[in-house]
C-alpha cells in the first residue's frame, strides 16, 4: 500500500529492475570505452563546500544546487550538479604533479534544484571524461571521438554532434571593441532565443547573420566564414573543420554533424569549442562537452559528460535473459561454473516457488541447464 509518506519529490524517481538494468548496462559499456582509451576513473564526493564547487569554473551558479549548512563545520555545503568542476579541482590539487596530458573518467549521481522544462529530472547519472593539460585540435578531436564511441558502445544509433562556439559573442564583442557588459548580455539573450527582431532592438544588428549560419555542418561553416570577413573567428573555424574532418573520416555518414554557433544552452564555462550529442529517438541531449579552463590553475582542458540514465531510455535492452533455477540440493560446483560462463542463477529457498514466474528460463538438472518448458 502506498502511503502519502512514500511519495517522492517532483523530478526524482525510483528505477525499477528493467530500467535500472538498462542504466547499468549503458553505464558499463560507456565506462569500458573510456577505460580502453586510457582514462583513469576518479570518484569525487557527492557533496563538498559550496565555494570549492563554484571556484573552479567560471560561470558556475551555485543557486541551482542544493545547499545546506554542515552541522560539523558550520560551512555551506552543496550537492554537486556537475562532476567536471570536481575533476578540475582534483587535477589542480591532488594530481597537480601527475604527467600531462591527464586523462580522467568519472561516473556518479548529480542533483539540481530546478530541472529544465525539457528535462524534468532533478537527479542525473553523469558519466564523462576530461582530458587535462592541452587545448589542441588533437585533444578536442579525441574527446569528440571517444564520446561518440561511448554512445555507440551503449548501443545508441543515429548519433549526431552539434558543434557550437560558446565564447562567440565575447570574441566578436572584443573584435568590435564593445566593452558594455549590458549590451553584450542583451545580444546574448536575443541570440539565445533566436529572435531576429529582439536582436535588432538590442543593437545587435551586426550579429543577425549568425542566426542563419546554423544547420548541416558544411553549409553552416561556409556561412560563418562569409560572415567572418575580418577573420576574428578564423582559428576557431579552422579548428571546428579539423575536428569534423576526423569524425567524418572515422564514421562517414553514420554520424551527423551540425553547427549552431550561437547555441549556449548548458554551456556555462566552456570556451572556444562546445558540442552537444544527440541520438535517434532520444528527447533532449545525450551529453555535452567542450574546452574550458580550470579556475585557479588556469590549466586548459577538454571533456564531455553523458547523462546515462537519460540516454539509457533508448539504449537496447541489456539482454542476458538466461536465468537458471537451482533446485534445493543442486550441484553447487555446476552452478558456479555456469555463473562463470555468464549465466545468472536463482537458488531455490523453499517449497512452492514457481521458477517461471520468478523469471527463470532454465532449471539445473544434474550439471546441465534444461529449458524450463522442455523439462516439465
Ligand atoms: N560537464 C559539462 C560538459 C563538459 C564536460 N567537460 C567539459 N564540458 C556538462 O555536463 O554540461
Amino acid at each position: 500500500m502506498t502511503q502519502p509518506t512514500d511519495l517522492l519529490p517532483e523530478g526524482l524517481e525510483d528505477r525499477l529492475p528493467a530500467s535500472a538494468a538498462r542504466i547499468t548496462h549503458a553505464m558499463r559499456a560507456c565506462l569500458d570505452v573510456l577505460h580502453t582509451h586510457g582514462y583513469d576513473r576518479v570518484r569525487p564526493p557527492l557533496l563538498e563546500f559550496e565555494r570549492s564547487l563554484a571556484s573552479r569554473m567560471q560561470g558556475i551558479r551555485t543557486q541551482a544546487m542544493f545547499r545546506f549548512v554542515d552541522p560539523a563545520s558550520l560551512r555551506t555545503l552543496a550537492l554537486r550538479s556537475d562532476i567536471t568542476p570536481q575533476v578540475g579541482r582534483i587535477a589542480a590539487t591532488s594530481m597537480k604533479t601527475a604527467p600531462r596530458p591527464l586523462r580522467l573518467a568519472y561516473c556518479g549521481e548529480t542533483a539540481l534544484i530546478r530541472a529544465s522544462q525539457l528535462d524534468p529530472a532533478r537527479q542525473r547519472l553523469q558519466l564523462g571524461a576530461e582530458l587535462i593539460g592541452v587545448d589542441t585540435i588533437a585533444a578536442a578531436s579525441e574527446i569528440v571521438m571517444v564520446a561518440i564511441e561511448a554512445l555507440m558502445g551503449a548501443g545508441l544509433t543515429g548519433i549526431s554532434v552539434d558543434f557550437t562556439l560558446p565564447d562567440l559573442v565575447d570574441t566578436l564583442a572584443a573584435r568590435d571593441g564593445d566593452t558594455d557588459p549590458d549590451h553584450i548580455e542583451a545580444v546574448r539573450r536575443e541570440l539565445d532565443t533566436k529572435d531576429a527582431g529582439g536582436l535588432r532592438d538590442a543593437g545587435g544588428e551586426a550579429y543577425l547573420p549568425l542566426l542563419y549560419a546554423a544547420g548541416p555542418f558544411d553549409s553552416a561553416l561556409a556561412d560563418l566564414r562569409e560572415y567572418d570577413a575580418g577573420g576574428a573567428l578564423a582559428t576557431r573555424l579552422d579548428g571546428l573543420k579539423a575536428i569534423a574532418a576526423r569524425v567524418k573520416a572515422a564514421h562517414g555518414p553514420d554520424v551527423r554533424l551540425t553547427l549552431d554557433p550561437t547555441e549556449r544552452y548548458g554551456f556555462e564555462y566552456q570556451s572556444w569549442f562546445g558540442f552537444t550529442l544527440y541520438a535517434d529517438a532520444l528527447r533532449g541531449a545525450a551529453g555535452r562537452g567542450g574546452t574550458y579552463r580550470i579556475g585557479g590553475s588556469e590549466e586548459a582542458a577538454t571533456g564531455f559528460s553523458l547523462y546515462v540514465d537519460h540516454l539509457a531510455e533508448v539504449a537496447p535492452e541489456a539482454g542476458g535473459g538466461r536465468v537458471v533455477y537451482l533446485p534445493l540440493g543442486h550441484d553447487a560446483d555446476a552452478a558456479a561454473k555456469l555463473r562463470a560462463e555468464g549465466w545468472r542463477t536463482l537458488a531455490q529457498l523453499g517449497e512452492g516457488e514457481d521458477a517461471g514466474m520468478l523469471g527463470c528460463t532454465h532449471v539445473l538438472e544434474g550439471d546441465t541447464p534444461k529449458e524450463l518448458e522442455a523439462s516439465q
